[in-house]
């Protein structure tokens, strides 16, 4: 099959140029630009050619955090492999890392051939997996080294939720340990645990029961004070580490410092985090529950340090910690006891959109925004040049955007399978178009045009960032 993408404006982190792409099979065979003389001989010779004029041609996005079918406070997030991935790809992601999560008293592998059981076959869009091991002893530790060898090269460890995901200092250190032996990258849920469940309690006993105590429980310094404590961890160990969903100024004052100090310290964001607040958290009756997830929504006047962070890459990545509960039936579950709401947003759908409006405010460039959500996070996570890039051998994981095209994001017409948006209404300027996964157009003309099980899982190699 050969595809050609005709008339477009390549944009990758390095830059933008027009330039026509002609797609072999599977993987980009060649780009050129417009005024060479050679499309109209790839354009004769293809089975496919697709306009881009007007449009972006873009990397397809790398979205590292999802939880797909994640069992998680009582319940399961609601998209599966399937729902979940063909979101993805009508929102222009095309690469998935999800969560593999070890029960406590369970080995690390067998938790893997579970992911890999419910993932194959299921997708839409490649797909790669991370380790949350929750469960440190000697074992799992052994284990680690197989995972890196098997394509799982990153673990997340939790300083929240103790008795279910928690890890003590003493566990984040020897998992740590194992990660400067074995390359792997350790991704950290950085909030004090410990210090939250106190706050919780007394809430709780004092009658203050709505989703917005959520976030007043969980304070921004609880996030820092992890945050902190994750990097002199590292630092002691030697370990990269990489700050997952990092939601708050002071938290991100304590990536910058390490990072200025020249510590291997990455860290990401999410896009509920740039747009969302804790107005919302706050909103009347129940309806604050659409919006509980872990760290919470903070005060507006954190979002701009988090821009300014992403502009100085002292946040590198832009990931959606998707994990989606419907409002009917699951974030009821907490209803007259925040502490009872499964923790988590819908988002792996509006995650390039979203961050276009970002661009459009002048808030990032262009090459800046294909870098924070397609670029950086395959070479983080040991995808690159596979993924991440507009370029001959890559992977034929294209993106064709219209940037003036217009659309309200709505529970109504998004393909999520979550019945409310945390983003209702909006109004954003840009569209998906069209969008191929591995050469194939999966996306075209408003219609998903691919199949279950076209996604393929990915063998990562190590992060490309360490030195
Ligand atoms: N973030 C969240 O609230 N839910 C998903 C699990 C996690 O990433 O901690
Ligand atoms: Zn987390
Ligand atoms: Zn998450």
């Amino acid at each position: 099959m050969r595809t050609v993408v005709r008339g477009g404006l390549v944009v990758n982190a390095t830059g933008a140029a027009p330039a026509d792409v002609l797609v072999e099979g599977e993987r980009i065979a060649a780009l050129a630009a417009p005024d060479a003389g050679l499309t109209d001989g790839w354009a004769a010779a293809a089975d496919r050619v697709v306009d881009a004029t007007g449009r972006y041609v873009l990397p397809g996005g790398v979205d590292a955090h999802t939880h797909m079918e994640m069992p998680f406070g009582g319940t399961t997030s609601s998209d599966t492999f399937a729902t979940g991935t063909v979101a993805a790809a009508w929102g222009g992601t095309t690469t998935i890392v999800d969560f593999a999560v070890q029960a406590k008293g369970t080995s690390v592998l067998s938790t893997l051939d579970e992911w890999h059981a419910k993932a194959d076959g299921q997708c839409a869009v490649d797909y790669g997996f991370h380790m949350i091991v929750s469960d440190v002893n000697d074992n799992s530790l052994k284990e680690m080294d197989a995972c890196v060898a098997a394509g799982v090269s990153s673990f997340k460890l939790f300083m929240a939720y103790p008795g279910v995901l928690y890890a003590t200092d003493g566990d984040i250190l020897r998992a740590m340990r194992q990660a400067t032996g074995n390359g792997a990258l350790i991704m950290m849920h950085a909030e004090n645990g410990i210090a939250i469940d106190q706050l919780v309690a007394r809430a709780l006993a004092e009658g203050r029961t709505a989703p917005v105590e959520h976030g007043l429980t969980r304070p921004p310094e609880l996030e820092a004070e992890a945050t902190g404590r994750a990097i002199q961890l590292a630092g002691v160990t030697g370990a990269p580490l990489y700050i997952v969903h990092l939601s708050s100024a002071p938290a991100l004052a304590a990536v910058s410092q390490a990072r200025d100090a020249g510590q291997n310290v990455f860290a990401e964001t999410c896009p509920q985090y740039l747009f969302l607040s804790i107005e919302d958290l706050a909103r009347p009756g129940f309806e604050g529950a659409k919006f509980v997830c872990s760290p919470p929504l903070r005060p507006v006047e954190h979002q701009a340090p988090l821009w300014r962070g992403l502009r100085t890459n002292d946040l590198s990545v832009v990931s959606t910690d998707h994990c989606p509960f419907c409002f009917a039936e699951q974030k009821e579950l907490g209803r007259g006891d925040f502490s009872r709401i499964p923790n988590g947003m819908p988002g792996v759908e509006h995650r390039m959109d979203l961050l276009h409006q970002g661009v459009l405010a002048g808030e990032l460039s262009l090459a800046r925004w294909v870098e924070v959500a397609s670029t950086t996070p395959a070479r983080m996570f040991g995808l690159y040049p596979r993924k991440g890039v507009i370029a001959p051998g890559s992977d034929a994981d294209i993106v064709v955007y219209d940037p003036t095209a217009t659309q309200t994001l709505s529970a109504a017409t998004h393909h999520m399978n979550v019945d409310y948006s945390a983003y209702e209404g909006m109004e954003i300027t840009g569209k998906v178009d069209t969008v191929l996964s591995r050469g194939r157009v999966v996306l075209a003309d408003d219609t998903f045009t691919g199949a279950a099980g076209h996604g393929r899982f990915l063998r990562r190699d190590l992060c490309q960032y360490l030195h």
